[in-house]
This record gives C-alpha cells, structure tokens and sequence, in this order.
C-alpha cells in the first residue's frame, strides 16, 4: 500500500532548494541551525562520485529483503530521496546500477542507504547522487517480506526521518531537517557561509592571521572576546 505524502513542495521547488542548499556545507547547516536541524550518526559515503544530495526523505525499513525497497522506489515522487534502512548487519545489497537507473528515469533527487550498495563501476556512470554505509557484492535476493505501506517513518543514525524531512548530505555527513524549517535552515547556513567566506577573504587579502582577526591573545588575556566576524 501507498500512503500519499503531502508535497510542501513541488518538483521545480525542490530543484531549486537542491541547487540552493548546493552552495552551504552540512557543517555550516549544523552550526547555523542549532536545534533545527540533527545530524544522522552515520557513516554515510558518495559511492559514484557526486558529492552532495539534497531532498525530501521518501523512508522505508527493510530486513535485507529487496521487495519493500521496489515497493518504495515505485512510489517515490520526482525529486525525493529513496531512503533505504537495513534492519541487518552487515547489509547484504538493498540497491545497485538497475534500481538506481530506474531512480534516474523516475527522476529521483538521490539514493541513500543505511546498509550496502554494488555495481560500483557501474554507478558511476549514473548522474544520481547514491551514498550508503556499506559496500557489498552479495544481493539481497529475497523477496519474502513486503512492507505494510510506503513510506515509513524510520530510525537511523539516531534520528527518526518521517516522510518529506529533507536529507541534506554531503562529505561531511547528512542532517536532517523538518520539512516546514527547510527555509530558514537554508537562509541561516547561507548567511553563516557569507561570514566564514569574508573571514576566509580577510585571511587571504593578509588582514592578519586566524589567531589576529579573531583577538585570540587579548581573549588568552582575558581582555577581550573571541570574535569570528569581520
Ligand atoms: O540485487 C541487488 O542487490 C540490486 C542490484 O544489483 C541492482 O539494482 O542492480
Ligand atoms: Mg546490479
């Protein structure tokens, strides 16, 4: 069974928010957001190459059984995120060159799998964003168990990811932000990516050092305060 997902937003908006949220890091999204946005403790890895992924969640859990994640990928909408969640470890593969190029056609924004992934030569041909924790070349050839109903609310790297919270991920991890506070998220990283961007400039303009343009011996000293703005 498919349950609907609500769409905030649309195909084109989500292309936008991706192209928007392709400029600020997931670090400077972390330190921007405070409680906002929680980071997922996974070591998730770009497993083709492309480096970023940005997109509502669209979640199903699976015990290494492919049938609910073809249950999930029939259903997930252009522009979100097919999110895979493996009860088992080590994974065998949930997902490799076909069902990713089937996520390509249906115009997905990605593919992101808590467990393993293979065909690795062969994802690199695909221009979708495909990251996961593991590696495999064993298939999960089962298709024993289907899923109740697409998507599911999950739990993975701490965190519980509902259907339509956006996935954020680049090389330094995945945050996961609620759909409504996707914008503000999103203007508070690029504002913080501005400063940084200045002080990177006055760094290298020669204005001084980290240590001088942020006041560190006065502050050592006790006579002034850190500052990180310039
Ligand atoms: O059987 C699997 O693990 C999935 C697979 O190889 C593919 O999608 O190409
Ligand atoms: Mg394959």
């Amino acid at each position: 069974m498919t349950t609907t997902v609500e769409h905030r937003f649309d195909e084109a908006a989500i292309t936008r928010l991706r192209q928007e949220f392709s400029q600020v890091s997931t670090s400077q999204l972390a330190d921007a957001s405070g409680d906002l946005v929680t980071a997922l403790r996974l070591p998730l890895r770009s497993r083709n190459g492309l480096p970023r992924v940005a997109g509502p969640a669209f979640p199903v859990t699976t015990d290494d059984d492919m049938l609910p994640c073809l249950q999930a990928l029939a259903a997930t909408p252009p522009g979100w995120i097919l999110l895979l969640v493996n009860e088992q470890r080590p994974s065998e593969a949930l997902a490799g060159d076909i069902l990713t190029a089937s996520a390509l056609a249906q115009r997905l924004g990605g593919l992101v799998v808590d467990g393993a992934v293979r065909d690795l030569d062969d994802l690199a041909e695909l221009p979708i964003p495909v990251f996961s924790t593991e590696v495999t070349l064993v298939s999960a050839r089962t298709t024993r168990e289907r899923a109740p109903h697409v998507p599911q609310t999950v739990r993975t790297g701490g965190v519980e990811v509902r259907p339509g919270d956006w996935l954020v991920g680049d090389a330094d991890g995945f945050v996961v932000v609620p759909e409504d506070k996707v914008t503000a998220v999103l203007s508070a990283g690029r504002l913080l990516r501005a400063r940084e961007d200045r002080l990177k400039q006055s760094i290298r303009d020669g204005a001084g050092t980290l240590a001088e343009l942020t006041g560190l011996a006065d502050f050592l000293a006790g006579t002034g305060e850190l500052r990180f703005e310039v």
